[in-house]
């Protein structure tokens, strides 16, 4: 075969601690590369006892265990770019330290030393090692305001305190220095030494579901480095990535949430998935003679929820319905996220009462068409609206009362009209192809 090569992978490595209650260390590090596309390796340097509410206890490996790791994976993988996170001890510092010289690694210096949620993840005496022997040798260190008045000596406070501070670790011989900023503001400040050039990374400040934050920022970094971005862009790509994070974090446990690093990447598979499914349901839908007949005088939509959705934005269905044409079904428009509501509010309803069912589409109401409901064993519930509250949304109440009804979701909620409202029949399941394959199948036991 011929062509181009595929670009080669980078392989990166993570020296840091675990946390057993996977937000932060390796955890947060191993799903940053799987997010940036690059293959993660990792060597382990202590065990933590940890949870939302703090670190319980940790327990260091020998410095020989974390440099047979290293050695293990530096003689047989290509690795440039590592990050280190929490080192624990003077011992582990100094074996990294002589590690990252004999393998001639770019490091990136996440300076751990204490979980937000409370404990120690970095000795005392440990400091002054890591300040004269680790942080000279490497290209990039990351650590948040309290991280950098603890290297450099003073207090930071202000964006002036941090400038001060991101010079003084400079002098230790450090190429860049990026003061983190979630404990000042949004803003992350940048230092070049070679060029004594401060950049200022402006992004969103979100509170809460920090937990691991500072992890996933210096593993973004070294990620993208390795992906030969520039530093500025590095930078600032590694920040829009933590924001991201912190605003998809699970409400998991009782403390500090954790970040979710792999939220984004799930939802744009969800989305792919869920715009699949439509666009398949809407051939199955026109590729039929016989469908027509159920398509009601409003027009017809089908819509499928991602997993977790939360607004119309995470809906697709058919931008302005299925319409009937020469005696066959035709969609107006694509499909896409956001362009339905009726069909939008079924699914919310019966997504509260059972997340499993995602999708949803409506039909030309008539007896028959619920006769046939019936003899396909659909389980069917209704809702009227004549009894209809003030003020409410008809299709989130009318399905909420129907599901009460009926005790769970059932395949068919129907209703039979109102003043100027034409009775409606809608069919529920978990995928939108799936519903498209019933409603042919109801279409064709109907004259
Ligand atoms: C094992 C382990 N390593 C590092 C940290 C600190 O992570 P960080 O991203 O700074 O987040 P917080 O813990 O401060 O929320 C850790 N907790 N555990
Ligand atoms: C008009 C209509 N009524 C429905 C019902 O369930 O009562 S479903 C439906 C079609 C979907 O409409 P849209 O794409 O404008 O949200």
């Amino acid at each position: 075969m011929t062509g181009n090569p595929l670009p080669e992978t980078p392989i990166v490595m993570t020296i840091a601690g675990s946390d057993s209650g996977g937000g932060a260390g390796i955890a947060a590090d191993l799903k940053t590369f799987a997010a940036f596309g690059v293959h993660g390796t990792c060597a382990i340097t202590s065990v933590t006892a940890q949870n939302t509410t703090g670190v319980l206890k940790t327990f260091d490996l020998a410095p020989e265990a974390v440099a047979s790791q290293i050695e293990a994976v530096c003689t047989d993988m290509n690795i440039k770019w590592v990050k280190s996170g929490m080192l624990a001890s003077s011992e582990i510092v100094k074996e990294v330290a002589k590690q990252v010289k004999k393998h001639r690694l770019s490091l990136v210096i996440d300076p751990v030393m204490a979980a937000e949620a409370g404990g120690d993840l970095l000795r005392k005496e440990a400091l002054s090692v890591l300040i004269e022997e680790l942080l000279p040798l490497c290209k990039v260190t990351t650590p948040n305001a309290s991280e950098a008045g603890a290297i450099a000596g003073i207090p930071v406070n202000t964006h002036e305190d941090a400038k001060l501070a991101a010079r003084k670790i400079a002098d230790l011989g450090v190429e860049s220095v990026i003061v983190t900023g979630g404990h000042l503001d949004a803003t992350d400040l940048l230092y070049e030494s070679a060029s004594g050039i401060f950049t200022r990374v402006p992004g969103t400040f979100v509170r809460g579901g920090t937990h691991g934050s500072g992890c996933t920022y210096s593993a973004a970094m070294t990620a993208c480095l390795a992906c030969e971005d520039s530093l500025e862009t590095a930078a600032r790509k590694a920040k829009e990535f933590v924001v991201q994070a912190i605003q998809r974090s699970v409400p998991v446990g009782r403390g500090a949430g954790p970040v979710n690093p792999l939220g984004k990447t799930l939802e744009e598979k969800e989305r792919y998935l869920a715009l699949k499914f439509v666009k398949e349901a809407v051939l199955i839908l026109t590729d039929s003679p016989e469908f027509a007949k159920l398509i009601p005088e409003v027009g017809c939509n089908i819509g499928m929820a991602i997993s977790g959705a939360r607004n119309y934005e995470d809906i697709a269905a058919v931008e302005g319905r299925i319409v009937k044409y020469r005696e066959r079904a035709n969609p107006v428009g694509c499909v896409d996220f956001g362009t339905d509501r009726h069909v939008a509010r079924v699914i919310f309803a019966a997504l509260r009462e059972n997340p499993g069912i995602r999708a949803a589409m409506n039909v030309k109401y008539s007896e028959e068409v619920l006769a046939a409901c019936r003899e396909m064993g659909l389980g069917l519930s209704s809702f009227d609206r004549a009894e209809e509250p003030e003020g409410v949304s008809t299709l989130d109440w009318g399905t909420s009362e129907a599901i009460k009804e009926y005790g769970g979701v059932p395949e068919v909620i129907y209703d039979e009209g109102g003043v100027g409202k034409e009775p409606v029949v809608r069919l529920l399941g978990p995928d939108a192809s799936e519903l498209a394959k019933l409603a042919v199948e109801l279409a064709r036991r109907i004259k």
